[in-house]
């Protein structure tokens, strides 16, 4: 990463007017990405992220506020200016949209076609791209004929076609099964990582984000309500919404549930919830500060993930013993940088 900016929205504001009733679909977005980041945008459905990314290429104009894309302000841009930088983003989406009545080799050129280059030129750029996506033989292929991860090689071999310098993602694996949404995470990275493209990625998925990006942005009614980087984000989430995204994605969230209905409640026993960054030393702390505390902990989940290089360690455990001795170690496990928990189920309400 050189530290540049590539996108830079500055106060977006996007408002739809449908009859009397005016939807503020984007409010007051500020958003800065690095050259060669991969950046998500998650929300749930509605929340403003396809809005917001239609923007960048302003396929959407704001309502208010600049889009600075480089060095380029885009709002200041004539019609042929506009569409220049615009060669220069890339999109891919949910549902492909490839163009069935032609082949796959069609789909690729189709950017290409308005160019002053020679149909060869324009037909070896677009088996390049085809065989970087791991389909050239497939050149003579209909739409059709193909998987729904092989139709997203294509729509991605197509964004690629204009040499972009940012690539967006709008939902693109979200009609995709697992595994083939992960050879398709896969090959995005390969293409941030050799070709330096900077990706801007939209999803509704925690797994996804942390499967690829490096910094996140989580959006909710038109607004970002929090962001940084990935390991940041997974290992402190300071919004609830965030939170929910994170522990979903993590597994601790359907653990809990099942924790939570076998579990019986006792004064002598606490619900703690652990989690761990970065740092494997710190699961010898559990148990030695136990030891020298005298407490039994009893172990109920625990699970590890790598999010962007960085371990990132959960643990639903039963504290049993005296009430004070059990805050005592709480404490004693913050200070060693663990975030700790509380899980007061004494109404089966539980917030993480
Ligand atoms: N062209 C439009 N005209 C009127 N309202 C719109 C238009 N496009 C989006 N909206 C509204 O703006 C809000 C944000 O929509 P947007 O599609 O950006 O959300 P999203 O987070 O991408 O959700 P999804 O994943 O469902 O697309 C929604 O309330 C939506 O109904």
């Amino acid at each position: 990463m050189t530290g540049k900016n590539m996108i830079a929205l500055q106060d977006i504001s996007v408002q739809f007017k449908q009859r009397n009733e005016s939807i503020q679909a984007v409010q007051h977005v500020d958003l800065t990405i690095a050259k060669g980041d991969i950046y998500g945008i998650i929300g749930y459905s509605g929340a403003g992220k396809s809005t917001l990314v239609r923007v960048i290429n302003l396929l959407q104009k704001p309502s208010s506020g600049k889009v600075i894309f480089g060095t380029q302000d885009l709002g200041q841009l004539d019609a042929a200016g506009l569409r220049k930088a615009r060669r220069k983003i890339g999109m891919i989406f949910q549902h492909f949209n490839l163009m069935k009545s032609r082949t796959v080799l069609g789909n690729v050129e189709y950017p290409l076609l308005g160019l002053k280059i020679t149909k060869e030129a324009r037909q070896q750029k677009a088996l390049k791209l085809l065989e970087l996506v791991g389909l050239k033989e497939y050149a003579a292929a209909y739409p059709k004929q193909l998987s729904g991860g092989q139709k997203q090689r294509v729509a991605i071999a197509r964004a690629l076609a204009n040499d972009p310098e940012v690539l967006i993602s709008d939902e693109a694996t979200s009609a995709l099964d697992p595994k083939t949404t992960k050879s398709i995470l896969a090959l995005l990275r390969q293409v941030n990582q050799k070709l330096g493209i900077t990706i801007v990625l939209i999803t509704h998925e925690m797994q996804v984000i942390s499967s690829i990006c490096h910094n996140v942005a989580v959006m909710d009614a038109g607004k970002i309500i929090e962001r940084g980087p990935v390991t940041k984000i997974f290992a402190r989430p300071q919004q609830k919404l965030t939170a929910d995204f994170v522990e979903t994605a993590t597994n601790v969230k359907e653990a809990l549930t099942r924790i939570l209905k076998q579990n019986s409640v006792s004064e002598r026993k606490l619900l703690i919830y652990l989690k761990f960054i970065g740092n494997t030393a710190q699961e010898s702390i559990i148990s030695s500060i136990s030891r020298d505390f005298n407490l039994d902990i009893n172990i109920l989940f625990a699970n590890i993930d790598q999010i962007d290089g960085v371990n990132i360690g959960y643990l639903i455990a039963d504290f049993i013993g005296a009430r004070s001795v059990i805050l005592t170690v709480t404490e004693k496990l913050k200070a060693a940088g663990i975030a700790v928990k509380i899980l007061d189920n004494a109404e089966g309400q539980v917030q993480l």
